[in-house]
């Protein structure tokens, strides 16, 4: 049994590859995101407005937790801080999961964050040169946690599909 577990900053496509290559290897596909925002009834955005950030860690790693501990296989798309609290790094060196790390530059995730930042509660009220100086910092901050990841695809100037195929590539 294995668990594909993609990971990397917020806009590097975590969501949308993992929901192409499951179509392609028919192996579930399952976004933390989305299964946090089911279990709380909440949208992200409410859990951050309501509850604020470090309830939503604690939620992200119970979630991320239950996820792991199903026998299926599955492809999971984490959250862009997901790795980066509560030792869920730690969680991606398991035998059965192979982790990649999707990334992208800071030009490549300004580029995708910049009309698409609405739903991100960290974002969501920059101005975009705040924007480029946040991403930038704070990428270098988590990249320490990305590393951790077992495989990197590099996402720059890469279509969705050729993505795709880098990852069956290194699975193969
Ligand atoms: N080549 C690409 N690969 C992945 N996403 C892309 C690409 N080009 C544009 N996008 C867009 O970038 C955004 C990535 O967002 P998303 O998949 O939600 O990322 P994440 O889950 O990592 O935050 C989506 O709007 C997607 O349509
Ligand atoms: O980077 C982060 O801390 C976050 C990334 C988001 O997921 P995406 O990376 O899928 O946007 C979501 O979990 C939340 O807004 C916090
Ligand atoms: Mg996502």
């Amino acid at each position: 049994m294995k668990k594909i577990v993609l990971l990397g900053y917020m806009g590097c496509g975590k969501s949308t590859i993992a929901q192409n290559l499951s179509k392609i290897t028919n192996i579930p596909f399952l976004d933390l995101d989305v299964c946090v925002e089911k279990k709380a009834n909440l949208s992200i955005k409410e859990i951050f407005e309501r509850h604020g950030e470090i309830y939503f860690r604690k939620l992200e790693h119970e979630m991320f937790l239950e996820l792991l501990q199903s026998s299926e296989d599955s492809i999971i798309g984490l959250g862009g801080g997901t790795p980066c609290y509560a030792n869920n790094h730690l969680l991606l060196q398991r035998e059965d999961i192979v982790s990649v790390y999707l990334k992208a530059s800071i030009e490549t995730l300004y580029n995708r964050l910049v009309h698409n930042k609405s739903k991100r509660p960290l974002i969501a009220n920059m101005d975009e040169e705040e924007m480029k100086e946040f991403i930038a910092k704070h990428l270098f901050d988590r990249s320490f946690y990305y590393n951790h990841a077992q495989h990197k695809v590099v996402v720059d100037n890469r279509t969705i599909d050729e993505t795709v195929q880098d990852i069956l590539a290194l699975l193969a």
